[in-house]
């Protein structure tokens, strides 16, 4: 089998993308897919399907996830590009909702994502009803778990990209509270408008940046009150506009990387 596919970034984080495929083993296909090793290599990977246009995602272990920030934005960037919709504004349906997205400029190209509300449901984030899980310990740290379109983990720490972050990422990630595991964002404050984050995220490690890790951040922190409610997020290669306001909004680029053709 040959599968079309193209390669797109958020910021580092790296996607393949290709038409929704009926009938195969899509899980084993994304595994294969994603190898850094074996395959083509990436974070995970994006199926698009039409009328109407949905976002499937997969994060690299082949474990479905509800949404992807960084995802979202090459999803709509693959779009645009194959002529699948040029619209100023899309509505994209994901197992989280639908998000709608408005585009700013095609060159370089970078979209506003409008990524709802946060929730603070526990059946959300699959974690037990009576567990309180807004600043909790967890793996020996204070910890805020919500809903931001996918299920989220803050912590916050001196240093974002220190080395020991990697392993209790992994462990916080891991915790038995989380029935379905959980994403684990670091936030490191600046001021009062600019935050450093690294995710380790849920079915995949730690990536060079999170979409809706940087907006679940935002969302933590200005609720502390440590941020406004307009604050950039500084990431390994670049940053993400959030805005918190009656929704969530994340403003960033996605850029094409290659296309070509899977062999499997
Ligand atoms: N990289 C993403 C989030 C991808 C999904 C996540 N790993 C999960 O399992 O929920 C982003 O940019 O938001």
């Amino acid at each position: 089998m040959r599968i079309k596919f193209s390669k797109y970034h958020g910021l580092g984080n790296d996607f393949i993308l290709t038409r929704y495929i009926e009938g195969i083993d899509i899980p084993t296909l994304v595994q294969a897919c994603c190898s850094r090793h074996t395959g083509i290599g990436a974070d995970g990977m994006i199926f698009v399907k039409e009328d109407p246009l949905e976002m499937v995602y997969y994060n690299q272990n082949g474990s479905r996830a509800p949404m992807c920030g960084n995802g979202i934005r090459c999803f709509a960037a693959y779009c645009f590009d194959e002529g699948i919709n040029t619209d100023e504004v899309v509505p994209v349906q994901t197992l989280a909702g639908e998000k709608i997205v408005h585009l700013i400029s095609t060159s370089p190209f970078e979209v506003c994502v409008d990524m709802e509300q946060p929730l603070y449901d526990n059946h959300l984030i699959d974690v037990d009803e009576h567990e309180n899980v807004w600043k909790r310990e967890v793996c020996g740290v204070d910890t805020y778990s919500l809903f931001m379109a996918t299920t989220h983990t803050v912590v916050f720490v001196d240093d974002a990209f220190s080395e020991k972050n990697v392993e209790l990422g992994r462990r916080i990630c891991h915790d038995p509270l989380f029935k379905k595991q959980t994403n684990v964002n670091f936030i490191q404050v600046i001021d009062d408008t600019h935050i450093t984050v690294m995710t380790y995220e849920r079915g995949c490690g730690i990536t060079l940046a999170c979409g809706t890790g940087a907006c679940a951040s935002v969302v933590v922190a200005n609720k502390l009150g440590f941020v406004q409610s307009e604050c950039e997020v500084q990431l390994k290669l670049g940053s993400l506009k959030i805005e918190v306001k009656d929704h969530v909004y994340m403003t960033g680029p996605a850029k094409k990387i290659c296309e070509g053709e899977f062999v499997c």
